[in-house]
């Protein structure tokens, strides 16, 4: 089979810009290290941005959206008819993702890959109506390789938007009824582990409500069972919004755009990224440690420090733009601080 687009290279990392920016940080008057790791960040975003002074003006968030058959196996505390309205409700400007967008002064892109109650065209909705959701993976694949390949190109596309407008750091964002089960599902499948590992209660189950869950999730894995490989598994369980999600955070590394990823569900579409592409990794900041249990085991897994913890289970890429004001002030420390020597403050001794 020919090389498919997201198993092409990714950007290389300027090593120089790195060095150059931890010889400044060195300089500036503080002692060594004393910012922990805010101090490790800016080193880092020059590396990946190419230069000694990094920026993250140009923010470029987008929420991926679609709904999941498995949800009529009860499996999340509300309505699957939610993520069509939460649709209205971000481009209206109500949602928690467009009040941080519009504080960040950031582009923020909604886009509908299929939801299960039909919905009025809104024009400033982009939707791709690649279904009305998902199949249910407890008894069939929750889609079809070619819908599968034109979400994760769907998240392509977004970021090939983003970078026409230069934009210094990609959020992705998920909206989908049940989509904490089929995140699981799928984290399950890639890592070989119980869902009694990985699910919660997503958007509020209580205990009976999770052991039903991980019922449903052992099901779904025994009906899958089987060697598959990472995109096969994205086929089989889903889902539409995952998938982009995948495809987004590829094309970033390929792209040379830093993505910033959220919570549970976004963390185990990056999953499925470094698998098909390793090279991906480096691209990858994480925001937060969210409260979906699953979500530290995900983290691990990567090797990835998330910079926030603080008990959010939201999604839509909240996490993630909470953290931006943290990035950016890492990078004005790094501009405006003085040196030691300008501010003729006495250096480490020896
Ligand atoms: C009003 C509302 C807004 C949301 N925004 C994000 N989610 C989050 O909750 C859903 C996942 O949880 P579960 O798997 O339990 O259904 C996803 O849509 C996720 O983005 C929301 C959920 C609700 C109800
Ligand atoms: O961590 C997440 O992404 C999350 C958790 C619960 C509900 N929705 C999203």
């Amino acid at each position: 089979m020919s090389k498919q687009w997201w198993q092409e290279a990714c950007q290389a990392l300027d090593e120089s810009a790195r060095q150059a920016a931890r010889l400044r940080d060195a300089q500036l008057t503080k002692p060594a290290g004393a910012l922990g790791r805010i101090d490790a960040l800016v080193p880092q975003l020059a590396a990946l941005q190419h230069r000694e002074h990094p920026r993250l003006d140009e923010l470029w968030i987008a929420i991926f959206a679609g709904d999941h058959g498995v949800a009529e196996e009860g499996i999340s505390a509300y309505p699957q008819s939610v993520t069509g309205q939460m649709l209205g409700n971000f481009v209206n400007g109500g949602a928690a993702i467009s009040v941080l967008a519009s504080q960040l002064g950031a582009e923020l892109e909604v886009i509908d890959l299929g939801t299960a109650v039909p919905l009025p065209p809104m024009p400033q909705v982009r939707h791709l109506a690649l279904g009305p959701g998902t199949r249910n993976f407890t008894q069939a694949s929750a889609m079809s390789a070619d819908t599968c390949a034109r979400a994760m190109q769907a998240g392509r596309d977004s970021v090939v938007r983003a970078g026409q407008l230069r934009t210094e750091l990609f959020i992705g964002g998920e909206m989908g009824i049940g989509n904490t089960t089929t995140a699981a599902a799928l984290a399950c499948a890639l890592m070989s582990c119980a869902p009694q590992a990985l699910a919660g209660p997503g958007t509020g189950l209580d205990a009976a409500g999770v052991a039903h869950k991980c019922l449903v999730i052992e099901r779904a894995l025994t009906f899958h069972a089987g060697s598959h490989d990472t995109v096969e598994w994205m086929q089989r369980l889903g889902g539409f919004e995952l998938a982009a999600l995948t495809g987004a955070y590829i094309a970033c590394a390929q792209q040379g755009i830093v993505a910033l990823v959220d919570g549970f569900i976004c963390s185990v579409a990056a999953l499925c990224a470094v698998r098909l592409n390793p090279g991906t990794r480096d691209w990858l900041l994480f925001a937060h440690r969210s409260a979906e249990p699953g979500h530290a085991a995900v983290l691990a897994e990567m090797n990835a420090q998330p910079l926030l913890d603080l008990g959010l289970r939201l999604g839509e890429g909240s996490g993630a733009a909470l953290a931006v004001p943290l990035l950016r002030l890492a990078c004005v420390l790094h501009d405006k601080m003085a040196t030691f020597e300008e501010a003729a403050v006495a250096a480490k001794q020896s």
